[in-house]
């Protein structure tokens, strides 16, 4: 073995927080089996954070610095793992590695939704490898299959579930009648919340993670700015329970569809879904993403979603995969192959809804109801209504209808005296 066989690889870790503490924990313990899978040992070199006070159990002081800018754009690193989160300084950082020569991992989505562009082709112009398995779905092998397996057939459709947090909150709510913020509280305890868990419970997680889906299975730029996005701080208590009148679960589901029209459907949004649906069952911070493509049929991914060790999984990953191109030569798909899609405006986009109001208990309230969809193109697909007294609760469940025909609809009904109040409207998934 010459010297240059058995020098090890320098590896620069950003970030040593809930996923790059593993990480490096990862990288001490595994050394060994890292060593003989990539054909050269890993050397942890530094790892930057903000704070160099605070005790970081099994991880070496003498490795920490503040310094982030000089560890990332060090010379004689060959790889670099950025697990800071956030656009800045996380873009500049991962611009300066890749500009020293080393070839990258990152985890962080909401930068590859906003701005992927400027690092895909920074990477491919300086001829270095960029990896981001765990910005999709955690532990889940989802960006390798789309980026690479599936690269020859036709993607037709991408849905799932892809944020932990919400899957969390929303099966506490569900399975323990816990409030919103209790179970919120439990998913940052457990490490799965975002250091702003707005980006969580607002949707922009998941549309971002469908941005970069999107632009895998259809062969494009999607930014986050493209996906119609809802969170679930609308959900209530009441929602839950007439989902489970209905035999729902809700769901926080991402849906990235090709229109007819060789446009995208994207969305993410509270959603009913069937009990009897495989995705109304995964619990927790599980994760699970449909694929529909033209040969391969139906394929369905499932794992967990967040967490500092299934995280740190798919970070590693990524790392013997850089590591094993630079002892190889080599480098692994880039981004540069790409088409210009158009994006279907949200009104445009076809779905099933669940729309509930409270309407005066008296003959002739329900036709009329049915009549005002239907003027809007609506066709209703079952009706429930519920005496209270002199009011009844009525929900109806809608055929496919785009969403500005259902909006104008109910538009229309607010207006109508027999309607009372409290129209709510949910996607429907499979019920
Ligand atoms: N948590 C999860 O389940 C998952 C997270 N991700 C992604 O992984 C990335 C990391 O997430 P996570 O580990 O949860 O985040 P944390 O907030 O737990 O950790 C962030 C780390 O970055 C350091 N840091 C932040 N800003 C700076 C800065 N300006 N200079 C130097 N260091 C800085 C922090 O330092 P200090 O420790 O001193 O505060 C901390 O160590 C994010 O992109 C996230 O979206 C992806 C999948 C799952
Ligand atoms: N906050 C995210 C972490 C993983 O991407 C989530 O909850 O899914």
């Amino acid at each position: 073995m010459t010297r240059s066989e058995s020098a090890p690889l320098k590896v620069a870790l950003l970030g040593c927080g809930v996923v790059g503490s593993q990480v490096a924990r990862q990288l001490i313990e595994q050394a060994e089996d890292l060593r003989a899978r990539i054909g050269r040992p890993l050397e942890l070199v530094g790892i930057a954070v903000r704070r160099l006070e605070i005790e970081r159990p099994g991880i070496d002081r003498a490795l920490l610095t503040d310094d982030a800018f000089a560890l990332a754009s060090r010379p004689d690193v060959d790889l670099v793992i950025e697990l800071l989160g956030g656009i800045e300084p996380a873009r500049s950082l991962i611009l300066a590695a890749i500009a020293a020569g080393s070839s990258v991992i990152t985890a962080n989505k909401a930068l590859l939704a906003e701005d992927g562009a400027t690092i895909y082709s920074a990477a491919e112009d300086a001829g270095v490898d960029l990896y981001y398995e765990a910005a999709v779905a955690g532990a889940i092998p989802i960006v390798r299959p789309l980026r690479e397996s599936l690269v020859g057939d036709e993607v037709t459709a991408v849905v799932g579930i892809v944020n932990g947090t919400t899957n969390f909150i929303l099966d506490q709510m569900h399975t323990e009648g816990t409030d919103f913020s209790t179970a919120l509280v439990q998913a940052q305890q457990l490490g799965l919340a975002e250091a702003d868990p707005t980006a969580d419970v607002e949707g922009f997680d998941a549309a971002s993670k469908a941005a970069i889906l999107a632009s895998l299975a259809f062969h494009t730029r999607v930014r986050l700015s493209d996906v119609d996005r809802e969170g679930i701080t609308g959900v209530t208590a009441a929602d839950i329970a007439a989902a489970k009148e209905r035999g729902c679960v809700i769901k926080l589901l991402a849906r990235c569809s090709l229109s007819a029209d060789g446009s995208i459907a994207l969305g993410v949004h509270p959603t009913m879904v069937a009990k009897a649906h495989p995705l109304a069952s995964i619990p927790g911070a599980y994760n699970a993403i449909f694929i529909e493509s033209r040969n391969a049929g139906q394929l369905m991914f499932m794992g967990p979603g967040a967490g500092g060790s299934p995280t740190a999984s798919a970070v590693l990953g990524d790392l013997v995969t850089a590591a094993r191109n630079r002892v190889r030569g080599g480098l692994g798909p880039g981004e540069s192959h790409y088409s210009e899609r158009g994006i279907t405006p949200a009104g445009e986009i076809s779905s099933r809804y669940y729309v509930s109001m409270t309407v005066h208990d008296e003959p002739g309230v329900l036709a009329a109801v049915a009549t005002s969809f239907a003027e809007h193109g609506v066709s209703l697909q079952a009706v429930r209504q519920e005496s209270q007294g002199a009011e009844a609760r009525l929900g109806v469940t809608t055929h496919l209808a785009k969403h500005h025909q259902v909006i104008e609809a109910i538009a229309e009904l607010d207006r109508m005296p027999e309607v009372h109040a409290g129209i709510s409207l949910m996607r429907v998934e499979g019920a």
